[in-house]
This record gives structure tokens, C-alpha cells and sequence, in this order.
């Protein structure tokens, strides 16, 4: 029951509800228990002495008692719905509510289809059980309880008899949800697995496509689907076990009464109103414990699902805010950045070097910063660590002064944009998707950020203009176009702070100079961040640092840097080398040799 403690928050508010749903269902078994009574009445009182006079009344109790129950029936379902359905929209939200809180170390190892089917089959598991099953659960409890009672005043010892079997199939029953109650853990986890394949499969079609790889992935997917079926199977076998057992010693029950009780009419010693009266309580007692298998099945099935929840709802955040976490003036935030001896290893990479080693960076606020490296060399790490995508392990990085780590998040977020080199679009418009980080945003607003970003005159082009909706992950639109779309709405926001992480790979050189002289218009006295592996992205960049291996292994102007040997030289040697005319004199004549190479 801890599971369900410990969600108390979810449902204790509608505890109205829960109290209705338990006590329509009480009153509803307590009122089904009277016609066993009414049963007798008739047979004793009135059948056997020739008193019929009596019949017409009490077959109007009878009448009246089935209305009066069916409107606890009613009371019960009602509630019962109520409190499920508001305990798992809560519960979506939380989850929900919780994803956005993660942080992006948490999303490093999360899977997509997991996590959607903790959002649905567990809420669902235990929408059920909070809403019906743990009424029906306790109705059970009444029954044996009321039940027993009644039948203890008719003839306490046929009730003593007939008890003696509830310890033996109570113990039954807790042995089937010891055995039930790890499958259904593993059948949740394995349809969690077949969803993420299921995912995965999805969103990375054409890669299978390309590669003809729709065997390997078939394969892949029978292997979870047989690992589902034998969890089925295996539950089955659970089932199929315990199942006979409990039906067995329920219907035991039944017909020693039977017999013993038909002696005692037989001998005189019980009348037969009686017999008929307690053979019906029982009949009554007996039908949910035949279903009690059903219930404790249901119960630990939503128990499986909530610790799943559980599990997603406490998850630490790796990234918040502190108590005293500083809300920046928007009109007083200048864009100085400076990184000291900033180093940080990825917590789930124990295998890799630090992904960042010592790196210092003194970035005044207007200053153009281009980062240049091999892939896996910290260009990516350097930036994220100033958005706090993860917090720097050692030194620190201040905004105009101020550790990140003491600003609040959102604030510090607000203040920065970032374009990465997959530009992720939503499935919605296109007016929409630039306007993402500020809905507010006026169309004028929009068209302008779109004409900097080069991409207003294809929005235009297209039948529904900026209304064109884009498909999943911005289906039907080039590398090139999508990544205009995600520079319009990095500069709609016209932040402090830029930051362009490979973010015009997929543009001709063309479109992406007359975006960078756009960008640097908008962003005078802005500080813009450029991570490229082209040289021509960011030749022009007030500084540029070179990365390898998480050092900086270079850094300065780009006439600075191409007049030394390294791997900035190199670089720019190789991308020139069609273009004699643009190489330097110097540079086209020096045999660099020897030096590493940037890959990507
Ligand atoms: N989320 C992550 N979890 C674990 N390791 C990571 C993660 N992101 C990056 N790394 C590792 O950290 C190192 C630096 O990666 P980073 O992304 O900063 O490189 P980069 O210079 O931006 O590369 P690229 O040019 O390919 O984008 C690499 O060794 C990489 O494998």
C-alpha cells in the first residue's frame, strides 16, 4: 500500500468521491444481503404456516429495496469514475509537468517509448484501481464481514463451519499475488521495451530504408514481441494454476453447507428458511471471493504502474533552480560571458576523458566568438555548460558577473537563444514554429525575423505561406530550410545572447553569408556564439578558439591564426585548396604536414 501512499496527493483532495464510491458500494452489498433474509421470511413466516396474506408487502420491499440499491449503485459508479478520471488527469499533468522539469542528462538515457507508456497503461492501471478496484476490493472485505454477521445470527455453527475455509483461501489468494505481481512487472517493462522499438523504428525509417535493414529491425522487434508473449505466457501459467484452486475451495464451502445443512432441516434442528437464507448468503459471500483472483490482479497491476510513476515522478533534477536564484533585469543584462577553468566529465561517460578540460574564455559583451574543432572536441559541451544544459563540474561560467549557477533558470534561458544543427520544428504552422519562444509576437515581427534568417521568401512560396503547417519533425521541408526556420526563431526572440551550435551547415555558402551579415546587424552590442567546422562561418569572428580533445589548443583573429601553424591553418588550407585565389600567398605555399585534422 505505499505505492498508493505515496500518490495520496493525486486522489486525497477528491477523498469525497472516494468515500461515495466506497460507501454506495457498502450500502449496495449490505441491501443485496436482505433478500436472502426476506427469502426466509417468506418460506418460514408465510409458505410453510399458509400465511400468504404477507406475500404482496414484502414482494414491495423486495421492489423497494432494488431501487434504493440501485441508486448506491449508481452513488458508486458515479464517484468511482470521478475520482479515477481526476486522479489520472492529474497524474498526466505531474508526469508531464515533471518531463519539462527533467533535466538533459535525464533525456541522455530516457527512452521515448517508455516514457509515453507510463503516461498511458500506468495511468490507466491505476485510474482503474483507485477508481473501482480498491471499492471492490473492500466491497469483498464487507461481505465476508456483513455476510458472516447475519449468517452468525441465523446459526452460529453452520457460519463456523462455512468459516473455517476463509484463512485457507485467503492464503491462496496471497500466494497468487506474490506469484502475479513480478510478472506483471515484467510484462509492464516489456511493453515499454516493444514501444521503444516500435519508436525508434519510427523515427528512424529512412536510415532503415536506406540501409535495407528491415530484416535486423524485424528481428529486432520479434525478439521484445517474444519476450512479451512469454510474459503473457508465463501469466497465464500463474493464472491457470491459481485460478481452479480458489473456485475449488469457494464451491467446497457450498456444498458442505448443503450437506450439513440439509441434515439439520432433515433432523428438525433448522428451519428451512433458514437453510435457504444462509445458502444464499454464502452463494452471495462466495461470488466476488471467485472473482478475488480478478481483484488482487488488478491491485497489483496498478501497483506495478505506480511504481513507475513513482519512479518518473521523483526523479531528481539534476538542474535547478537554488533557493536564491537570481531573476535577471532583462534591460540591465549586458551578454559578458567569461568561462574560468571550467572543466566537466559527463556523469554517464565514466569511460570518456573530461569533456572539457581548463577552459578559460573571457567573451565581452558584442563580441563575435567562433568555436573550431574535430567532432567530440567541447565546442557543443562549452556552450550547453553556459545555458546550464548540465552544470559545470569545476570553475565556473558568470553572465556580466554572476555564477549561472545562481541564475534562475528560465531567466538565464531568456536571455539566450540557441539554433542547433538538427532543427527540431513541431507539428504545427509555420508562423508558429518561429514564434515558439515568444507568442506574442506581432506577423510583422515574424516576417522580419524570417527575411534575417533568408527564409521568408520560401515561406512565401509555399501554398499556405507562414499557416503552412510541417509535418512530424518538419517533414517536406530541405536540411536548409528547416534550419531558417530555427534561425528566425532564435532572432524573433532577439536575445542577448546567440548562439548558432552548426547551425548553417545545411545552407550554400551564398545563404549563409547573407544570414551572418543579417545576424550581425541584429545583434550589435548582442554576444553571438558560432560553432562551425566551415572556416568561411566564422572567419569573422572577434575571437576564434580552437578545440581539441577538450583543450584549447588555439585562439585569436582569423588573420591571427592562419599565419600560425596548427590546426586552424590546416583546416583552412584544406577547405581552400580548390580556391587558390582565396588562400593567402603564405598559406597556399606552406606544407603543413603532419598536423591533426577537423573531422565532421
Ligand atoms: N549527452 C552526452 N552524454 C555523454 N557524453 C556526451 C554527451 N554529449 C557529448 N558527449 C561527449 O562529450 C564530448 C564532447 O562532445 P561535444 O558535443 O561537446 O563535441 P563537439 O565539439 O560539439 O562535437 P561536434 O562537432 O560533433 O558537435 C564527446 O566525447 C562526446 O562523446
Amino acid at each position: 500500500m505505499d505505492i498508493f501512499k505515496a500518490l495520496k496527493s493525486y486522489y486525497w483532495q477528491d477523498k469525497g468521491f472516494l468515500w461515495g464510491s466506497v460507501a454506495g458500494l457498502a450500502v449496495a452489498t449490505a441491501l443485496g444481503l436482505v433478500y436472502p433474509l426476506l427469502l426466509k421470511t417468506l418460506i418460514d413466516d408465510m409458505i410453510i404456516p399458509g400465511e400468504f396474506s404477507g406475500v404482496l408487502s414484502l414482494s414491495l420491499l423486495a421492489v423497494g429495496i432494488i431501487f434504493v440499491k440501485a441508486g448506491f449503485q449508481f452513488v458508486h459508479g458515479f464517484s468511482g469514475g470521478r475520482l479515477g478520471n481526476r486522479l489520472a488527469y492529474r497524474l498526466r499533468n505531474g508526469c508531464y509537468e515533471k518531463l519539462q522539469q527533467l533535466s538533459f542528462s535525464y533525456y541522455d538515457t530516457a527512452r521515448t517509448g517508455d516514457l509515453m507508456s507510463r503516461l498511458t497503461a500506468d495511468i490507466e492501471g491505476i485510474r482503474n484501481f483507485i477508481g473501482f478496484g480498491f471499492a471492490q476490493l473492500l466491497n469483498t472485505a464487507f461481505l465476508l464481514v456483513f455476510g458472516f454477521t447475519m449468517m452468525f445470527f441465523i446459526d452460529w455453527k453452520l457460519t463456523l463451519m462455512t468459516l473455517t475455509i476463509i484463512p485457507l483461501l485467503g492464503f491462496v489468494a496471497i500466494r497468487f499475488e506474490q506469484n502475479i505481481h513480478p510478472v506483471f512487472r515484467s510484462i509492464r517493462s516489456a511493453v515499454g521495451r516493444l514501444t521503444v522499438r516500435v519508436q525508434e523504428n519510427i523515427t528512424g525509417v529512412r536510415t532503415v530504408k536506406s540501409f535495407a535493414r528491415e530484416p535486423f529491425e524485424i528481428n529486432k522487434f520479434v525478439k521484445e514481441n517474444v519476450d512479451y508473449r512469454e510474459n503473457h505466457l508465463q501469466l497465464a501459467g500463474v493464472w491457470a494454476k491459481y485460478f481452479p484452486m480458489i473456485e475449488f475451495i469457494a464451491n467446497v464451502s457450498v456444498a458442505a453447507m448443503l450437506l450439513v445443512g440439509g441434515w439439520r432441516v432433515i433432523d428438525g434442528s433448522l428451519s428451512l428458511g433458514d437453510l435457504v437464507a444462509l445458502s444464499g448468503m454464502l452463494g452471495l459471500i462466495v461470488a466476488p471471493l471467485w472473482t478475488l483472483g480478478f481483484q488482487i490482479n488488478n491491485y497489483t497491476q496498478s501497483k506495478a504502474s505506480g511504481e513507475r510513476l513513482l519512479e518518473l515522478l521523483n526523479q531528481p533534477i539534476a538542474v535547478k533552480n537554488t533557493l536564491n536564484s537570481l531573476i535577471l533585469d532583462d534591460d540591465a543584462v549586458k551578454g559578458h560571458i567569461r568561462f574560468e577553468d571550467v572543466s566537466f566529465r559527463f556523469v554517464n561517460r565514466d569511460d570518456l576523458p573530461s569533456a572539457l578540460l581548463g577552459f578559460n574564455l573571457d567573451v565581452p559583451a558584442g563580441s563575435v566568438i567562433g568555436l573550431l574543432g574535430g567532432t567530440g572536441s567541447g565546442k557543443s559541451t562549452a556552450v550547453g555548460l553556459m545555458l546550464r544544459t548540465y552544470d559545470v563540474g569545476e570553475g565556473s561560467i558568470t553572465l556580466d558577473g554572476v555564477d549561472v549557477r545562481h541564475i534562475d533558470l528560465a531567466s538565464l534561458r531568456s536571455q539566450t537563444a540557441i539554433v542547433f544543427q538538427e532543427s527540431f520544428l513541431f507539428s504545427t504552422t509555420i508562423k508558429e514554429n518561429i514564434s515558439y519562444g515568444y507568442p506574442n509576437a506581432t506577423m510583422e515581427d515574424i516576417e522580419e525575423a524570417s527575411r534575417l534568417a533568408q527564409a521568408d521568401g520560401f515561406i512565401r512560396e509555399l501554398p499556405l505561406g507562414y499557416e503552412t503547417i510541417v509535418g512530424e519533425r518538419g517533414m517536406g521541408l530541405s536540411g536548409g530550410q528547416k534550419q531558417r526556420i530555427a534561425i528566425a526563431r532564435a532572432l524573433l526572440a532577439k536575445p542577448k545572447i546567440l548562439i548558432l551550435d552548426d547551425a548553417t551547415s545545411a545552407l550554400d555558402m551564398e545563404t549563409e553569408h547573407e544570414i551572418q551579415t543579417a545576424i550581425r546587424k541584429v545583434m550589435q552590442g548582442r554576444t553571438v556564439f558560432i560553432i562551425a567546422h566551415r572556416i568561411s562561418t566564422l572567419r569573422h569572428g572577434d575571437e576564434i578558439v580552437v578545440l581539441d580533445r577538450g583543450h584549447t589548443i588555439q585562439r585569436g583573429t582569423h588573420d591571427k591564426l592562419v599565419r600560425q601553424p596548427g590546426l586552424y591553418r590546416e583546416t583552412y588550407r584544406i577547405q581552400y585548396s580548390d580556391r587558390p585565389d582565396d588562400l593567402d600567398a603564405d598559406i597556399a605555399s606552406s606544407a603543413v604536414s603532419g598536423e591533426r585534422r577537423v573531422t565532421g
